[in-house]
C-alpha cells in the first residue's frame, strides 16, 4: 500500500468534465470538478440528488471515462480499473451460486492471483463474519452481505476505497454498526476511503472532511474539515458542534437544490451560510 509522497494527493482530480452522449442529447454531469484527497484521509461527498456523485467516484475508480480532465492517483494519471483502488457498491454484488468464501476469492480468480489467505482471515474476522465462510449470499443479511463485500474489496490491498452509498438500503441501527466498522477497519488499515452518501450525520462521524457537490453540473461547492479525534465514540452525535455542521451542510444542500431554480427565474444566487 503506497502512500503519496507530503505534496502529492493520494487522489486528486482535476477539472473533471463527464458528458453523459444519449440519443435524447446530451447530459453534463461534472463540470471542471477539482479535489484532492490525501492519503489515510476519509473524505466523503454528499449533495443533492443527481448531482453527479455516482459519476465522480466511478470516474475515480477508473470505471467510467472523463470527456475532460484528469484522475491521478499518486501522481499518475489512471485512464481504466487500477488494482490499487477498490470499491464497494450500494448493493453488495455478491455472486448468489458461490459461497461467500468462494464470493471473496473470485476476484483472484479473474487476475490469476493467489490471495493472500492469513488477511483475508483478519479481515473476516475484523468485520465479524468468522464461521460463514460456507454460507451462500441468500442466507446472510444485508449487513452481513455488506461487509463480505468489503472484505472482497480490502481482500486486494488496495490504498483507496471508494464507496458508493454502501449503506444506504441498511436499517439505521445497522448502519451505525457498520459505521463504527468503516472506522475500525480504517484504524487498521489506514486506507484512504472516498465515501459517498446522502446521509450527512454518517458523512461527518466517518469524515475528516466532509465535501459538498453543486447541483447538476457537479462541482466542488464546500467543503468542511470535522475536527474530532478517532475513535469516534456515538456520543459526539449529540454535541452541538455537530448539530451546526449537520445543519450548515444541509442548508448547503438545500441552497444547491434550489439554485437552479433561481436561476431560472432571474433571481440572485442564494445567500450561502459558511461556518
Ligand atoms: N450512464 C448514464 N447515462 C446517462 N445519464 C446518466 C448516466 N449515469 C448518470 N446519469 C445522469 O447524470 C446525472 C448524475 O448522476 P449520478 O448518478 O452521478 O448522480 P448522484 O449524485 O450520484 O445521484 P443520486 O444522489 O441520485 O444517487 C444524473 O442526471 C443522471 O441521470
Amino acid at each position: 500500500m503506497n502512500a503519496g509522497s507530503a505534496k502529492t494527493p493520494k487522489l486528486g482530480v482535476q477539472a473533471a468534465t463527464k458528458i453523459y452522449h444519449m440519443a435524447s442529447g446530451d447530459l453534463l454531469a461534472l463540470d471542471r470538478c477539482s479535489l484532492d484527497v490525501h492519503a489515510n484521509e476519509i473524505v466523503s461527498i454528499v449533495g443533492p440528488s443527481g448531482c453527479g456523485k455516482t459519476t465522480l467516484l466511478w470516474s475515480m475508480s477508473g470505471l467510467h471515462r472523463l470527456s475532460s480532465g484528469t484522475i491521478r492517483l499518486d501522481g499518475r494519471e489512471i485512464t481504466g480499473p487500477h488494482p490499487d483502488i477498490g470499491i464497494v457498491f450500494q448493493e453488495a454484488n455478491l455472486l448468489p451460486w458461490r459461497n461467500l468464501d468462494a464470493n471473496i476469492h473470485f476476484p483472484f480468480e479473474i487476475k490469476g492471483e493467489k490471495p493472500d489467505r492469513a488477511w483475508i482471515a483478519h479481515l473476516v474476522n475484523r468485520v465479524g463474519l468468522d464461521g460463514f465462510g460456507g454460507k451462500f449470499p441468500r442466507e446472510l443479511s444485508g449487513g452481513m452481505q455488506q461487509r463480505a463485500a468489503i472484505v472482497r474489496a480490502l481482500a486486494l490491498k488496495p490504498s483507496v476505497l471508494l464507496m458508493d452509498e454502501p449503506f444506504g438500503a441498511l436499517d439505521s441501527f445497522t448502519r451505525e454498526e457498520m459505521n463504527r466498522l468503516v472506522e475500525e477497519i480504517w484504524l487498521d488499515t489506514k486506507t484512504t476511503i472516498v465515501f459517498i452518501t446522502h446521509s450527512i450525520e454518517e458523512a461527518i462521524f466517518l469524515s475528516d472532511r466532509v465535501v459538498v457537490l453543486s447541483a447538476r453540473p457537479g462541482r466542488v461547492a464546500q467543503e468542511y474539515r470535522v475536527p474530532f479525534a478517532r475513535p469516534r465514540s456515538l456520543e459526539i452525535m449529540a454535541t452541538k458542534e455537530v448539530f451546526d455542521l449537520t445543519n450548515t451542510i444541509k442548508m448547503d444542500i438545500v441552497g444547491e437544490r434550489v439554485r437552479p431554480k433561481a436561476r431560472e427565474r432571474g433571481t440572485a444566487e442564494i445567500v450561502r451560510i459558511r461556518p
